[in-house]
């Protein structure tokens, strides 16, 4: 699915109003319509309290009040005073008016304002995309108020006050914190920064059917990896195909100690779809990897403790670097080495891999184009340093792919896939479960068995992350989050791919 910028989002608005075509009054009905039928059954019998701007986000709070009351829902509206209200947000205040029960408080001062019980829902539409500067003076007051009542907020659209996309400049309490957000259409990009969770609480999109014609033909750089796009990814096998042409993978993972992410980054590997795949692992360790995972072959470094050789690169068709590796000096020169080496093969870095290469800055240079380098935060900002946002997080990862013509695969809620060209996929899939030790060094075996089968880079970190994420959501509904471990994602890879083909 595509995710736009908020002024896209009105050129589409535009055209669909143009070539449905479509009143824009009608369309905004039509939105309204199923916000109305997704909170009807949610919020059953409980009194609302819609707060409306001027704007067209207003004139949805608008629709939806007049249907909340002809639905017999016991409603109160505070309209923001204003001397411009938009054409539809007018009509729909009219509208309102020849409605007996409706009751609308034009807001001029705090003494205006209704009495909220804690059974109250209280629908914030003040501004949505419209929004282009900080709240101040009575919208800022209108937000306050409702973020202190303490009651449950739904958000028509965007949470009041929360920009679309750079939320750098703002004033965090001139956000509306809402519970819940129901968005129109797309999701809105700063919904996928975790710094903005507190303000769109759980959100949902709502398909107001906006023109297919209109969404296909306009460009963006963003992405959210649905099933669609991860199953276009994804390559069939042909009947004649064999391990041969399955591709031969080849992980360097794990030293004495930390030979647990060597083991689970190998499995998923092969749970993955790899046809063949050698680890590497420190001699002394070589009986754990024979034992966990017979199904690899084993490459034996002459070092009892750590990676310090690899094996000649040219029989693999892609290789992974990292998972419990270490950073221990052996180790750093091995690196070094092998990125003196390794042409223009596939390549995933993981883990200690990348935090030698943030210590050791001349090893980025050295990086081939569409490596794929895959940071938990915390190795993300040893590799590019501090960021005051998440917006600016994103900007550093572009600047960083762009600079070393590598894909960054940024993990957490909404892990996301940065490419060279400044393209950005936000994965869809995943839970809070999936915060557990190895859950990474699982995704950097399922990469790596993708990119082994000639998977383009780019393909192969976007259907691995989707592909991990959705494991992680089938072994959540039998494990739960807490209970959750690495080992359960590798176990529910085969129905992820099930599910996703
Ligand atoms: N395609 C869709 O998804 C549809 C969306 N709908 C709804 O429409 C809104 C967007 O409506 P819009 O009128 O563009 O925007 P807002 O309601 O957010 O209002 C913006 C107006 O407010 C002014 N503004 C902007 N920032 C501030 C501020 N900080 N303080 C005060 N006023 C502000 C701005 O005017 P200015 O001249 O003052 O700049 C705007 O006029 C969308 O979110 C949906 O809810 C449709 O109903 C259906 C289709
Ligand atoms: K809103």
């Amino acid at each position: 699915m595509k995710i736009f910028p908020v002024k896209s989002i009105a050129e589409i608005d535009q055209y669909t109003i143009e070539n449905e075509p479509i009143l824009s009054i009608n369309l905004m009905e039509r939105a309204s319509r199923r916000l109305f039928d997704v909170l009807d059954p949610i919020y059953r019998n409980r009194p609302f309290v819609v707060v409306a701007g001027a704007g067209n986000n207003g004139g949805d709070a608008l629709a939806l009040s007049r249907m909340l009351l002809l639905a017999g829902y016991d409603t109160t509206i505070v309209l923001l005073k204003s001397d411009c209200l938009s054409t539809d947000t007018a009509l729909n205040l009219e509208r309102l008016k020849h409605i007996r029960q409706s009751k609308v408080i034009l807001y001029q001062s705090v003494e205006d304002l209704p009495s909220i019980t804690s059974n109250h829902v209280i629908v914030d539409g003040l501004f949505g995309s419209g929004l282009n500067r900080p709240l101040e003076g009575k919208a800022l007051e209108l937000v306050q108020w409702m973020n202190e009542l303490n009651v449950e907020i739904v958000s028509i659209d965007i949470p009041s006050g929360l920009m679309g996309e750079d939320n750098s400049g703002n004033n965090p309490e001139g956000i509306v914190k809402a519970r819940r957000t129901f968005t129109f259409q797309f999701p809105k990009l700063s919904f996928l920064f975790p710094e903005n969770h507190k303000y769109t609480g759980q959100w949902e999109i709502i398909d107001i059917g906006l023109h297919p014609e209109k969404i296909s033909e306009i460009t963006t750089s963003w992405y959210f990896i649905d099933r669609d796009i991860c199953r276009n990814l994804l390559p069939q096998r042909s009947c004649f195909d064999h391990k041969g042409t399955m591709g031969h993978t080849l992980l360097i993972a794990g030293s004495y100690g930390k030979m647990g992410a060597a083991v689970l980054s190998a499995r998923a590997c092969l749970k993955s779809g790899t046809g063949l795949l050698t680890v590497q692992v420190p001699h002394d360790t070589c009986q754990i990897m024979h034992a966990a995972v017979p199904e690899a072959m084993v490459n034996i470094d002459r070092s009892d403790l750590m990676f310090t050789e690899f094996p000649n690169l040219s029989t693999f068709s892609a290789i992974g670097v990292g998972p419990g590796i270490g950073i221990r000096s052996n180790a750093v020169k091995a690196l070094d080495a092998l990125l003196d080496s390794i042409g223009d093969r596939p390549l995933i870095l993981d883990a200690d891999a990348i935090n030698i290469i943030a210590q050791n800055p001349h090893m980025k240079e050295k990086l081939p184009p569409g490596a794929i380098l895959t940071p938990h935060p915390g190795e993300f900002k040893r590799l590019v340093g501090e960021w005051d946002n998440d917006f600016e997080r994103l900007e550093k990862a572009k600047e960083f792919a762009a600079q070393h013509k590598v894909i960054l695969v940024l993990k957490g809620a909404y892990t996301t896939v940065v490419l060279p060209s400044g393209v950005c996929y936000f994965n869809s899939t995943g839970n809070p479960g999936m915060a557990t030790a190895g859950s990474g060094d699982v995704l950097t075996g399922i990469i790596l068995a993708m990119l082994g089968r000639k998977m383009d880079a780019w393909k192969a970190a976007v259907a691995g992350v989707y592909i991990h994420g959705l494991a992680g959501d089938i072994a959540c509904e039998t494990e739960g989050e807490e209970a959750l471990i690495a080992s359960d994602i590798i176990s529910s890879l085969g129905k992820a791919f099930i599910n996703t083909k």
